[in-house]
């Protein structure tokens, strides 16, 4: 409910003048805090720890975390407040402000409440209907650190017309009217509130969010890593969280939001990252990537695996120093099976295979020894004696090979036995198809493949991969901390230091201390960490496979989905929610629909949905929220040239530059034409143009439609949407492509323009 009230100019300059003065404080406030934090830190800094490493690591412990605090109290500088609830409850009638961290008086008064606290949520739940005690929800909107306009959201109907009630432009619509940077920003003020029921949902199980284009699901995303990251901070800060997004441009684009709600730390990872210390290039071939997707690929892991556990054709004579043995194929078949039977990895079960082969080629040899000398003596010497045998050694290598995971990945598509024996489940063209050189570089649909080898094969720690230290070690490491943690906080005490550092802290900071590295880059370093909650945006693009990654890299299952099964681009996108997840959760998924379109303008959303119901893809079809003009479609003729086709779209592009004069513009063209098309336009625009979406700096961008998933631009130019759709066998691309705008969209094409693309 927000009726108008009659606004004077004094009325609003006294409450700006309120505002204003309330909003200094808060400032002061911070500013003493990080003048503390600062002087702690040196303090830290300056203590003396001898050559003691022990005490080094610590003092850089509480280093680390003082650097920590200082940093989150130096992002949330920009629009640190941005909220005021005027509300009454059991405790009668109160005001808090709400802002991006708590705050308070040096004497523990509140000053300002943290917007994931409880006492927050009724600033983004209360609704007429459901007012929450709230009388009055007001709006703050900051320019640095002055209030440079007040709204007023009135929940109390007696308040209405009171002095001091003020509306304006919705903050909503003014911050959905700002230009684009080509960075997402936080909505931290304006989160609405069936966004905000999902942010504050309980951390266990999986929360699936749907959506059309533009309805928030990765702003309510990274929102929900920031609130369970508040709610949930001891239990996360030890596991950490985990955020998944289709590319590394998409997580460029996303990167600063959660530093501007003061969370760092967290892991971002692509779909090309998940495996430590690999990049998966893109799959070029769409089957290739469909076979890869599938589950089955488990089971073809799984053969590769048992393929390097041989039995030799015949048996072998070796020798041994002065000795001959006889290795028989039955004693490798024999010791092969209960190694295997262990149900250890490959690498480790390797020893018991090993020690059954040595053990009987050193009894039988010592009988032998025992009988021709007429001795009954202890030979047991004999088994270090084969051990070290060169002939024993590369036999048993041959039967049982150490190997590393990337080797196995490399080798199944490079030697074709191994391929037709881990493919034999599929056609000599498909095998055909997958065959390659052994330095071919790894794919994106490899990723998956080489994090199921890991798991089958176990440690091999001088192939330089890193796995999780045992428990054992980590609880011998943690009990060492927690003495520490004792020892340092004595000390600490001493000198004056107040910090908070639990025993996981340290028990990380000195597994990694030997290179610096972040808790985050720690876990995402080590394949084998368990997150506490993984966060998966454009969830739509997973294949099987890939969820099989996650949810291993998630043994809870604290999962949040947020995707539009309707904008799946890749080979085996998902088809619905329950098809992606059956297999790992049977039905035990929470769904919920986000149904209101934040950024494209009506009727650019109704042509993209007009494109979508001709080919009958299934949709959702959110609520825009924006007026703006329709599609402007530009139809060339058939025989138009590629330099043709790139003069015409350097032309719009043109135009758009300046139609949306200092806002961002994407050309969005199919893979093959991204090189070419950005060449022209930077000929046409010297110093604007960029290729890639880290290139915001200029005001045009040149994308394919996969770099463009997730991304928003004010203005987008679309070329040649019937290529696009061959490219990736489906309206759905397109339907991304067209669902990227703020404000405007062209459509420039040579070729028949797809179903339900009509001239406006
Ligand atoms: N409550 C809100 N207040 C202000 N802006 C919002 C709000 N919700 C969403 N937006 C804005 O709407 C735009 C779209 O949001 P977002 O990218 O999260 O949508 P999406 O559902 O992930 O889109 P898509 O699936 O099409 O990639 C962003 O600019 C985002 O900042």
């Amino acid at each position: 409910m927000t009726e108008a009230t009659t606004q004077t100019p004094q009325m609003v300059q006294r409450q700006l003048d309120v505002e204003r003065e309330y909003v200094r404080i808060l400032y002061a406030r911070l500013d003493a805090l990080r003048q503390e934090k600062a002087e702690e830190l040196a303090r830290v800094r300056r203590t003396d720890t001898g050559s003691n490493h022990q005490s080094r690591s610590e003092r850089d412990a509480f280093a680390t975390h003082y650097e920590d605090r200082l940093a989150q109290l130096n992002s949330v500088d920009n629009r640190l407040v941005f909220g005021r609830l005027d509300a009454t409850d059991d405790d009668g009638a109160h005001t808090r402000y709400i802002g991006r961290i708590g705050l308070a008086t040096e004497d523990h008064q509140r000053l300002m409440v943290d917007w994931r606290a409880r006492e927050a949520a009724a600033f983004y739940q209360a609704t007429a209907r459901h007012p929450m005690g709230v009388r009055r929800r007001r709006h703050l909107i900051l320019d640095g650190r002055d209030v440079t306009a007040i709204e007023d959201d009135v929940l109390d109907p007696q308040m209405l017309g009171e002095d001091g009630v003020l509306q304006g432009e919705g903050a909503l619509l003014a911050a959905l009217n700002s230009k684009r940077t080509g960075r997402m920003t936080d909505i931290v003020s304006t989160i609405q509130a069936e966004q905000d029921r999902i942010i504050r949902a309980p951390l266990p199980g999986v929360h699936v969010v749907q959506g059309g284009p533009g309805t928030g699901k990765t702003a309510v995303a990274l929102h929900r890593a920031a609130y369970l990251l508040y709610e949930h901070r001891e239990r996360l800060r030890k596991s950490g969280v985990l955020i998944v997004g289709p590319s590394s441009s998409f997580l460029w684009y996303i990167d600063r939001v959660l530093p501007s709600l003061g969370e760092t730390g967290v892991v971002m990872s692509s779909l090309a990252d998940l495996y430590p210390g690999v990049h998966g290039v893109p799959e070029c071939n769409r089957e290739v990537a469909r076979i890869k997707a599938g589950l089955d690929m488990a089971d073809v892991i799984r053969q590769a695996v048992r393929d390097r556990q041989k039995v030799p054709a015949t048996d072998q004579k070796l020798r041994a120093d002065s000795y001959e043995v006889v290795l028989p194929r039955k004693l490798v078949r024999r010791a092969r099976d209960k190694a295997r039977a262990t149900g250890k990895p490959h690498n480790q079960a390797r020893a018991t295979f090993v020690k059954i082969v040595l053990r009987e080629l050193a009894d039988r040899l010592g009988q032998d020894l025992n009988k021709r000398s007429g001795n009954a003596i202890d030979r047991s010497y004999l088994v270090e004696d084969l051990r070290q045998a060169p002939e024993v050694r590369k036999a048993l290598n041959l039967c049982w090979l150490p190997v590393s995971p990337e080797t196995l990945v490399r080798q199944v598509f490079a030697k074709r036995h191994y391929l037709d024996s881990a493919f034999r489940t599929y056609t000599s063209a498909q095998r055909d198809l997958l065959a390659r050189a052994a330095d071919a570089p790894l794919t994106v649909s490899d990723v998956p493949l080489l994090d199921e080898a890991a798991e089958l094969l176990g440690d091999l720690e001088e192939a330089g991969v890193r796995f999780r230290t045992s428990e054992a070690e980590r609880a011998k490491a943690t009990e060492n901390a927690e003495k520490a943690l004792y020892n340092m906080h004595q000390s600490l005490e001493d000198v004056g230091v107040d910090g908070v550092v639990t025993a996981a802290d340290l028990t990380a900071f000195n597994e990694e201390s030997e290179y610096r590295m972040t808790a985050a880059e720690a876990a995402h370093a080590d394949r084998t960490w368990a997150y506490g909650h993984v966060v998966v945006d454009e969830a739509q693009e997973l294949t099987p496979m890939q969820w099989r990654v996650l949810m291993r890299r998630c043994p809870m299952k604290s999962f949040t989905v947020v995707g539009d099964i309707a904008q799946g681009g890749a080979a085996s996108a998902a088809t619905s929610w329950d098809a992606a997840l059956e297999p790992f959760v049977g039905d035990r998924f929470a769904l919920d629909e986000l149904t209101v379109n934040y950024r494209t303008p009506a009727a650019i959303a109704d042509a993209a949905v007009a494109v979508a119901r001709a080919a009958r893809l299934k949709i959702s079809t959110p609520k825009a929220v924006r007026d703006g003009q329709a599609p402007l479609l530009t139809q060339l003729p058939t025989n138009t040239d590629d330099a043709a086709l790139a003069a015409e779209v350097a032309d719009q592009t043109q135009a758009e530059v300046e139609a949306v004069a200092g806002g961002l513009v994407a050309v969005i063209a199919p893979e093959h034409r991204v090189a070419h098309l950005g060449e022209v336009l930077s000929g046409r625009l010297p110093g604007k143009v960029g290729a890639g979406m880290r290139r915001v700096e200029n005001s045009v961008v040149v994308l394919s439609t996969w770099e463009a998933k997730g991304l928003e631009f004010d203005s987008v130019v679309l070329v040649e949407p019937s290529e696009i759709v061959e490219e990736y066998d489906g309206v759905g691309s397109l339907y991304v492509a067209m669902t990227r705008p703020t404000q405007r969209l062209r459509i420039i094409g040579a070729g028949a323009m797809p179903a339900g693309l009509t001239a406006s």
